[in-house]
């Protein structure tokens, strides 16, 4: 579960002076676990600073905020990065290593985690077929499409089962036919339970894929079902 109760952002933190703007303001909703939003607004509305808050790459200015049953604001150092490691996310630039083949970019997260390499093969090999991607495994991410580049770096914020995965812009680099293939496969992982939010401008893939939707308007909530 997620939970906003009046929450903003400046960037800079609440003693980033005056003169740092209030980026998000007022921002009140809750979204149930196992939930699903659309993230969207124009250029500048705040969805990539409300993704930020949501992965806990920076804590609110002000207001209450609850990430998987935990209080952000009242949570310990420590609490946090264990928190951290239950929420995925995707990127429209896709943010994967290119010195690593796709299986090694997808177990990354589990390497980092301490698993065992005999636990991790099974899991990366499973999440490589999930996204359609099991004869890729040993190929780089330069000779990869972007939507192939893309279902792996899906495949990489699955694998550690997150039980919160957002996705900003996760589109923006990718043709409508896997535009469209990856939003089916985030799909398919909110029905198995995993609470989805993803940003975009694609209009188009939100009237194919209608669902409740928070849009933003400069910093603001202006619509929320
Ligand atoms: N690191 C930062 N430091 C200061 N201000 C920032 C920073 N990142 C974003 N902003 C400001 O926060 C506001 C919201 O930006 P944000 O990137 O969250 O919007 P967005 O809705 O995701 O836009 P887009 O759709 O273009 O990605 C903008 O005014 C932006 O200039």
């Amino acid at each position: 579960m997620v939970s906003l109760d009046e929450v903003g952002l400046q960037y800079g933190g609440a003693s980033g002076g005056r003169s740092a703007p209030e980026v998000l303001r007022g921002l009140t909703f809750t979204i149930p676990e196992g939930g699903f939003r659309w993230l969207l607004g124009p250029s500048g509305a705040g969805k990539s600073s409300l993704l930020h808050l949501l992965h806990l790459a920076m804590r609110p200015s002000r207001g209450r905020l609850v990430v998987l049953g935990t209080d952000v604001g009242l949570a310990g150092r420590r609490q946090l990065p264990r928190l951290r490691r239950r929420i995925g996310m995707v990127f429209q630039d896709f943010r994967l290593l290119a010195h690593l083949s796709a299986y090694d970019n997808v177990a990354l997260p589990l390497r980092i985690a301490g698993r065992p390499e005999g636990q991790i093969r099974a899991d990366v090999l499973e999440m490589l077929r999930w996204v359609g991607l099991e004869g890729k495994a040993g190929v780089f991410p330069s000779e990869l499409s972007g939507g192939e580049q893309q279902r792996v770096a899906l495949a990489r914020a699955v694998v550690p089962r997150p039980a919160l995965l957002l996705a900003d812009e996760p589109t923006g680099n990718l043709d409508e036919v896997q535009a469209e293939r990856l939003i089916v496969l985030l799909k398919r992982l909110n029905r198995l339970g995993t609470t989805v939010v993803i940003a975009t401008h694609n209009d188009g893939l939100v009237a194919r894929h209608p669902g409740p939707s928070l849009r933003l308007e400069r910093g603001r909530l202006v619509g929320d079902g």
